[in-house]
């Protein structure tokens, strides 16, 4: 069950071209559905409690106790299937997929296979690429076959020492919807772009947590070669990827093991698991009672603001690049304390992007913390942004304010900008003083600007502004330099 791939960085270039093998990747991928309760019984579903400590006797399938579906559950993945394009069958089926493991006390998992709750959908995604690398936003689709409910396994638990194996059943039941992909990808960076899109939709619907490092999302890649034009080749399964990283390692690892092992003239395997005999079909024999009805409209109306919606909103209300909108949108929190900066400040959109994702996130990149534990609140920092805004301070005055804030939380722009004496310098007389003085010891640069060589006025603001720290204020310091040297 544990196949576990050599990761090793390799880098697969996403290109058509008819004479060359390229991959082709279709995901398999299980979401754990944020709910109280399992998919079928009514244990509490809750991560890292003292083992088998959430069992009920339907979980650990003793003979005589039934399955009563969780309407939740059934909502969580109709929300999903609709904010994915999918259509949403009025009428789905349950199967039963029988496999013999230690961790499925029944014997078999009940999922869906014929006629699962949604099926035919889409997931938009976007890569950064381009001609010239990065700077581009390049968008792409991956067609969705299916969307079907179904219960996670126990956790096996293996003890080396004693060689043994444990078996604890809080996750059995827990609702699952395993999200089928068709094979519409073709290398590593489209699938982990896809999965983290999709780890968005899911975070902001509420129906999934979306932590892959906890096991709440799961992805199976399905990975084959083929020349563009002819069939597919066969696939391969890379199971168990903890990471969007890994598994764009993983999927490229694999196209070229494929690719080097048919160039050398042997075949791939089909290495599929031993346990999949698709037979029997369970029916949810209920009888129908109105207050567990799920209404499709009612989810489609409650649906929240889908993560490419945010993306146009805020590139249309604020008039920013579109990869700043892929930046703010993929760190969680950082749309809203973008938004409540802009609230509170005259300062342009693209210059707020700029303290925001250049000095807020190389912060907290440092330090590995998360926009939430910023000790800036929105509020301080556009109260720091007014000040410049305002000609009260540089934007260099301004950064290292800003350094002071972050080492020292609490302490206002405004205070800090007086004890460190900050302040731009507007006094006319000063500055008049300091200017007289550096046109004075600069005759060459005055001719040549009087010759028409604007250029070289900027050479003496820069020369000002060294004397003064940065705190002279810079459209007075031009003004006078003009004069000057007119
Ligand atoms: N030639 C291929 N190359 C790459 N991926 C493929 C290819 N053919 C099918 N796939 C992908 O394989 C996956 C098949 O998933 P599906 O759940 O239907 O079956 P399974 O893998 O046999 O079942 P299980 O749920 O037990 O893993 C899909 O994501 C599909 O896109
Ligand atoms: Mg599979
Ligand atoms: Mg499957």
């Amino acid at each position: 069950r544990n196949k576990i791939a050599l990761l090793v960085p390799l880098a697969v270039i996403c290109r058509d071209s008819p004479q060359q093998l390229v991959g082709v990747v279709g995901l398999e991928i299980h979401a754990q559905i944020r709910s109280n309760t399992k998919l079928f019984s009514a244990s509490a579903v809750r991560f890292s409690s003292p083992p088998n400590s959430l069992v009920s006797f339907f979980d650990a399938s003793l003979p005589g106790t039934l399955p009563v579906l969780n309407k939740r559950c059934v909502e969580a993945a109709v929300m999903t299937g609709l904010a994915l394009n999918c259509t949403i069958n009025q009428k789905s089926l349950f199967d039963r997929k029988h496999y013999f493991y230690a961790d499925l006390p029944a014997g078999y998992q009940i999922t869906q296979q014929r006629r699962p709750i949604a099926v035919d959908g889409v997931l938009n995604y976007s890569l950064m690429g381009g001609k010239k690398k990065k700077n581009q936003v390049v968008r792409k689709s991956a067609r969705i076959t299916q969307i079907q409910l179904e219960q996670d396994s126990g956790k096996s638990l293996h003890d080396d020492l004693q060689s043994q194996t444990l078996i604890d059943l809080n996750r059995a039941g827990v609702g699952l919807m395993e999200l089928v992909m068709e094979p519409d990808m073709s290398c590593g960076e489209e699938a982990a772009a896809a999965v983290r899109e999709l780890q968005l939709i899911l975070q902001a619907l509420g129906t999934c947590e979306g932590n892959m490092s906890e096991g709440q999302l799961r992805v199976d890649a399905n990975v084959s070669v083929h020349r563009p034009g002819q069939p597919f080749g066969v696939r391969a399964e890379v199971k168990n990827i903890n990471s969007a990283r890994n598994l764009a390692r993983a999927i490229d690892y694999e196209i070229q093991r494929q690719i080097q092992v048919l160039e050398s003239g042997g075949t791939v395997q089909n290495e599929t698991r031993a346990y999949d005999s698709k037979t029997g079909i369970f029916f949810l024999c209920s009888r129908f009672m109105p207050d567990q009805a799920v209404v499709v409209q009612e989810i489609r109306d409650r649906l929240p603001e889908l993560p490419h919606v945010t993306r146009d909103r805020l590139v249309h209300a604020y008039n920013i690049l579109p990869e700043h909108s892929f930046t703010l949108v993929n760190e969680d929190g950082l749309v809203e304390y973008f938004e409540a900066v802009m609230k509170q400040t005259r300062m342009n959109a693209r210059k707020v992007i700029g303290w925001v994702t250049n000095e807020l996130l190389g912060q907290l990149k440092q330090q590995d913390g998360s926009v939430g534990q910023s000790p800036i609140s929105p509020s301080a920092l556009a109260e720091l942004l007014e000040l410049q805004e305002t000609g009260q301070i540089s934007s260099s005055g301004a950064k290292q304010v800003f350094q002071e804030m972050w080492r020292s939380p609490g302490k206002t722009a405004r205070l800090i900008v007086q004890e460190k004496d900050l302040g731009l310098v507007s006094d006319t007389e000063q500055l008049h003083g300091i200017c007289q003085r550096i046109v004075d010891s600069h005759p060459e640069e005055v001719n040549a600007i009087r010759k028409g060589n604007k250029k070289v006025l900027n050479k003496l603001m820069g020369l000002v502004q060294k004397e003064t720290k940065g705190r002279a204020d810079p459209v007075l310091v031009q003004a006078i330099l003009q004069d000057k040297t007119s």
